[in-house]
């Protein structure tokens, strides 16, 4: 078959993040591209995640602000926190960003319904029979529902409905300490809930530094949630009007009543009725998986974000996108993906925020490693918003001392990272991020304090030291 036989360049399977930025880079190459959901345009960034959890977190924050105003002398009489009311923000947020998203479809064919693979080059849609040169397969993922026994019965909420609650719990026991859980965690325990985190691993964020993971403990714990570690959810029972929830930990078996259930315990890939199997694309329970092009075992069909397991951030799957997109409509100068720079944030507050290597992978992959800190407490701009928790922690390598990880807990921590992450790509020293002039007062004066701290107790310091003092003793 010719290539002018498909009706498609390419078609795109799932018109959330990753689907709708692959629809816009290839339309805009001039590629004739359908967009198919099964639903509705946004995905689970727009509806059931990114988007509402930061505006929920918003408003959590206004709340704990205003409950310690006091020690900035100013007198607050109790907030009223109206969850029926705060969830019409949540959704007017939801409302424009999706009006603000509809350009990433200019110049696509955008279709709806149940759409299956008939070969490499065919799909069905409901009744449709539609050819395609290339697919993008870009369905995300869906909570996973572990295997706690009585949970059916019982009953029990996911990010896919607690962003619909127009009343709130008394208590909420949450299962899993990732990033899903310790953000609502905190945002909800901020606006009146009772909050314990059970958590399976030795610490909650346990892809993070851990001292990252101690320093969010400490801000979650001095704000009244309990965190239980090393704890694994068995089963599930009624107990009056509560729901309680059996946790084994160590040769314990400890009991823990609320009112309500969150499970926040990683994803699982979204593949079911695609007809995988019939084309023999392999997938895992993580996700569909691919090569360093993002191809899936059929070389003309590609995967990317939630559906492939590993990074699991709406950015990535932006930049994966990008990637597939190129290597599908261009395949005679085909790309890898390179996550070497790879920035993440979780949004408590403090913010959470990394890129590249921890110290300990830095060793592994480095020479002359070494890591500076930096209390956020020293930066005047914390000092002046009363909001000093935290540090910044750089990872150095090499004898230029190229940045090749930040590690940093502090208040909007992740604005900073744009800044490290051009660093990164370029392969900047600290010498190039001490030149640069930053505005005061910024919180980014604090990376030039850290770079400024790191150059005076390294090997630059030294030998600026060693080169000015022999100047002035000729000069004597
Ligand atoms: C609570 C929460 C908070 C989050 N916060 C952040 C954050 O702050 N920052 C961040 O970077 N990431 C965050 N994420 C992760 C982010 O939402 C995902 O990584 C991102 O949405 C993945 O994009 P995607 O395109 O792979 O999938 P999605 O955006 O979910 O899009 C998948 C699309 O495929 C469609 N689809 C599914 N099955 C089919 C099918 N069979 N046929 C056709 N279409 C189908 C769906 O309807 C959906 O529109 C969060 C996730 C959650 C759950
Ligand atoms: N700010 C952000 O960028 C952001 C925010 C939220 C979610 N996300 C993305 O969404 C993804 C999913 O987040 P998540 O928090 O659901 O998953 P996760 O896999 O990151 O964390 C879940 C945690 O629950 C633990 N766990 C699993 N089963 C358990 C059990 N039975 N009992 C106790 N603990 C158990 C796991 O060990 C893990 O540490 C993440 O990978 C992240 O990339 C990103």
């Amino acid at each position: 078959m010719s290539q002018t036989n498909y009706d498609y360049d390419l078609t795109i399977l799932g018109g959330g993040s990753g689907g709708l930025t692959a629809a816009r880079v290839a339309a805009s190459l001039g590629a004739r591209v359908l967009l198919i959901d099964k639903e509705r345009l946004g995905g689970d960034c727009l509806y059931t995640g990114c988007v509402p959890s930061k505006s929920l977190i918003h408003v959590a924050q206004i709340v704990h602000q205003a409950n310690n105003a006091a020690r900035l002398g100013l007198t607050t009489h109790g907030i009223d926190v109206d969850m029926a009311h705060i969830n019409t923000y949540i959704q007017g947020v939801i409302k424009r960003v999706y009006e603000a998203e509809h350009i990433y479809t200019d110049d696509v064919t955008v279709k709806f319904g149940s759409v299956s693979f008939q070969s490499p080059t065919a799909l069905l849609l409901d009744s449709e029979r539609i050819t395609s040169r290339s697919t993008i397969i870009v369905t995300g993922s869906h909570p996973v529902i572990p295997q706690i026994a009585g949970l059916a019965d019982l009953g029990y909420l996911t990010n896919e409905d607690v962003f619909q609650l127009t009343r709130l719990p008394a208590s909420l026991l949450i299962v899993g300490g990732g990033p899903i859980g310790v953000e609502l965690g905190q945002a909800l325990a901020r606006l009146g809930v009772r909050i314990t985190i059970i958590q399976g691993p030795e610490r909650i964020l346990p892809r993070e530094d851990p001292a990252v993971s101690a320093a969010i403990t400490d801000v979650l714990e001095s704000e009244g949630v309990t965190v239980v570690t090393k704890a694994r959810a068995q089963n599930v029972e009624r107990s009056g009007a509560k729901k309680r929830l059996i946790v084994k930990r160590g040769d314990q078996f400890i009991a823990f009543e609320a009112d309500e259930l969150l499970l926040a315990v990683g994803r699982q890939p979204n593949v079911d009725g695609l007809g995988l199997d019939k084309l023999g694309i392999a997938c895992t329970a993580q996700g569909i998986q691919v090569n360093s092009y993002l191809q899936t075992t059929r070389k003309n069909i590609f995967a990317l974000g939630d559906v492939i397991g590993g990074y699991l951030f709406t950015h990535v799957a932006a930049y994966q996108a990008g990637v597939a997109v190129r290597n599908a409509l261009l395949p005679v100068s085909k790309k890898k993906v390179d996550y070497r720079v790879l920035p993440w944030c979780t949004f408590t507050d403090p913010e959470a925020a990394r890129v590249g290597l921890t110290y300990e992978e830095a060793q592994q992959q480095h020479r002359q490693v070494r890591a500076v800190t930096l209390p956020w407490a020293d930066i005047d701009r914390a000092q002046t918003e009363g909001a000093t928790t935290g540090f910044i922690q750089l990872v150095l390598a090499g004898k230029k001392e190229e940045i090749v990880g930040a590690h940093m807990v502090g208040t909007h921590a992740g604005e900073l990272l744009g800044e490290i992450a051009l660093a990164m790509q370029h392969h900047l020293t600290i010498s190039d991020m001490l030149a640069t002039i930053h505005p005061y007062p910024t919180l980014t004066t604090g990376l030039q304090q850290a770079v400024f701290e790191a150059q005076l107790s390294g090997r630059q310091g030294h030998t600026n030291r060693r080169i000015v003092s022999t100047m002035l003793r000729l000069l004597k």
